[in-house]
């Protein structure tokens, strides 16, 4: 379970990150939706220590964040960053892999790890292992930021915009091999995302940001029946029939 606890982030006088508090059940899904620069990766890099909060805690599994070493709790996050984050100068497998080598597994549990996840993520091994990010699409470089997330099967992922970079076909099959994916069973993702669509795709619960605070939290069909406010409204109107789309694909 991840509890966090009053945290804030200012930058320059400015709130990106203004007292937020929330918790994520063991396994949950849920989904940060908001607009270009309401805070969602400023708070997504706080819960893994790649910012730290000006005040506040986080919790996972009763531990505070900060009684562990940023590196040694990484590696029990997954996180798929917004532009892939790949090393340009690893191979694919060496991407994949690095978690699993610094884990110390030996080579004989990585090898078939990385390839078994480079074949869910319809990434051709024999074509594959050996190419650098360059010579990928960006579709395939992400393919590779979510295979290297789950590398080491951490219990909890999150997920940057990990599909908004990529082109609306690309990014439908992306999704859909993303969301058949075994490995996913039983972990707790916390997602950040502008797009509605991928919202009521993902999440068992949504959280809306707007100015670094949650406006409102719930399930998809909580948003249009029972908005918090004005703004809440206002941000999905007119975005109706996607949701009468999405209840429609579920039966
Ligand atoms: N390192 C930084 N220095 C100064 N300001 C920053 C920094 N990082 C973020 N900000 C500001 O904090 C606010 C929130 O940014 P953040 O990137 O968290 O938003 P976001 O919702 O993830 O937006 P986007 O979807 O565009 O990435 C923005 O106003 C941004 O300009």
């Amino acid at each position: 379970m991840i509890v966090v606890k009053n945290i804030s982030k200012r930058f320059n006088m400015h709130n990106a990150v203004d007292n937020i508090s929330f918790t994520v059940g063991q396994g949950e899904n849920v989904v940060f939706l908001g607009t270009s620069g309401s805070g969602k990766t400023t708070l997504l890099k706080m819960i893994n220590r790649l910012i730290e909060p000006d005040c506040g805690e986080i919790l996972i599994d009763g531990r505070s964040i900060v009684d562990q070493r940023p590196e040694h709790l990484r590696r029990g996050i997954g996180y798929v960053f917004q532009n892939n984050g790949l090393f340009p100068h690893y191979t694919i497998e060496e991407n994949i892999a690095i978690v699993p080598r610094l884990l110390g597994w030996n080579r004989d549990r990585i090898a078939p790890r990385v390839i078994s996840l480079m074949e869910k993520l319809r990434l051709p091994p024999a074509q594959y292992l050996n190419a650098y990010p360059n010579e990928l699409s960006g579709g395939q470089q992400q393919r590779v930021g979510i295979a290297r997330a789950l590398a080491a099967d951490p219990p909890v992922l999150l997920m940057d915009e990990p599909f908004g970079a990529l082109d609306p076909i690309t990014r439908a099959s992306v999704k859909k091999d993303f969301k058949e994916l075994d490995e996913l069973r039983s972990k707790t993702i916390i997602l950040v995302t502008h797009d509605v669509q991928e919202a009521f795709e993902l999440a068992d619960r949504i959280f809306l940001m707007d100015g670094g605070r949650i406006i409102q939290e719930g399930k998809p069909e909580d948003m249009f029946d029972r908005p918090a406010t004005q703004y809440v409204k206002d941000f999905f109107e007119g975005q109706r029939y996607i949701f009468d789309h999405f209840k429609n694909s579920q039966h």
